[in-house]
């Protein structure tokens, strides 16, 4: 028996689940260190630290709970950020986004998700023939990068199989960028005409490749990032999950600080459903004006709108180019409007 008295310190109180003090503040991980997402595989993360030092693979920390980690995503990750094999570390935080890219919804999924975040180029990759270009992809690929608040660059490729300018010429009205490449007439594999200035516009920034099978996307990334089947961010075997599937996303940094290409394999295009049809009038300021002012109330715009005020807009045109000039924005902006709606070269 000691000589002292009991007091409260002698009970021994087990809290039950009720009573147990909760933090409600999340824990702050101050310690938590910058890393960019490089590829997704069902719940494994491919990193690559902020300073270049090391790639990493991770998780979702429980308390992310249904939070969507994306290629191209900025996280902050904890935990053993050795990148060593068999290591994993722990994602804590994903950074606000810049700029987010949906894949389209289809019959399998019909929620459009992210797939892509803080991108500001979108490069839809188009064979200028073998196959023929389809201007359905680049129209869509043109108002969703509207919309997401990204550059648009259109990338025509093997220029040795056909002239570029018809199609330069078709998209210079929207204000579409252009590069042109092509084979080299002595046929190297990897020698490419055009791609020192495909090189100048990814420099510093991060693009999002999108492209039609067989257009030539494989073989410009392979020219523009000697290594990529190495520098591909893909999920190793931590896990024995394998490799990431044909259809996600894979952030590739290019050369020499030349920015970063995410490659976007089997996604064809990308969800326009949640773009109102008055944000894609209002990327053509000069018509937005005239519909504004002249058009009836409710009106779509589309070539067989009833009273629709643009085509009255085109006669008034005083001279014969100024007219054409007219004709080709509010052709190019039905384009964008019908390819919103969903409709199909051959509807067209
Ligand atoms: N003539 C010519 N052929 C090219 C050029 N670029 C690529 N090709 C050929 O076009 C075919 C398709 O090229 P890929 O790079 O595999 O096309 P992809 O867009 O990656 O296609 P998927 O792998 O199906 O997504 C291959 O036979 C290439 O050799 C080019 O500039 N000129």
């Amino acid at each position: 028996m000691s000589g002292r008295e009991y007091d409260e310190r002698d009970a021994r109180v087990r809290p039950g689940r009720g009573s147990r003090p909760r933090t409600k503040q999340r824990p702050e991980h101050a310690d938590a260190e910058r890393a960019t997402v490089t590829g997704v595989d069902r719940g494994r993360y491919a990193l690559l630290m902020s300073d270049g030092s090391r790639e990493v693979q991770a998780m979702k920390a429980r308390e992310l709970g249904r939070t969507r980690v994306v290629c191209g995503d900025q996280v902050d990750i904890v935990g053993d950020t050795s990148g060593r094999p068999g290591t994993l570390a722990r994602i804590v935080r994903v950074a606000e986004r810049t700029t987010v890219l949906r894949r389209t919804a289809d019959d399998t999924d019909p929620v459009e998700r992210v797939i892509v975040a803080n991108a500001d180029q979108l490069v839809v990759v188009t064979a200028l023939a073998d196959p023929a270009p389809r201007t359905r992809l680049i129209d869509r690929c043109v108002v969703a990068a509207f919309d997401a608040g990204m550059d648009l660059l259109l990338c025509l490729t093997k220029a040795d199989l056909a002239e570029p300018e018809p199609m330069v010429a078709m998209y210079a009205p929207l204000g579409v960028r252009t590069v042109v490449v092509g084979r080299r007439p002595d046929g190297a594999a990897r020698a490419i005409d055009g791609l020192e200035e495909v090189r100048e516009r990814l420099a510093g920034r991060l693009s999002v490749l999108v492209g039609h099978s067989g257009v030539g996307k494989s073989t410009l990334v392979n020219a523009l990032v000697p290594d990529a089947d190495r520098a591909t961010g893909h999920v190793n075997d931590v896990t024995g999950r394998g490799r990431h599937t044909s259809s996600s996303a894979v952030a590739l940094r290019l050369p020499d600080d030349g920015g970063w290409v995410i490659d976007t394999p089997g996604v064809r295009s990308f969800g326009l459903a949640h773009v109102q049809p008055d944000r894609i009038l209002a990327a053509f300021d000069d018509l937005a004006d005239v519909a504004e002012e002249r058009c009836p109330r409710g009106c779509t715009h589309a070539a067989d709108a009833p009273d629709c005020a643009l085509d009255e807009w085109v006669a008034e045109a005083g001279t014969e180019p100024d007219r054409a000039g007219r004709e080709t924005r509010v052709d190019s902006l039905r384009r964008l409007l019908a390819s919103r709606a969903g409709e199909s070269d051959a509807a067209r």
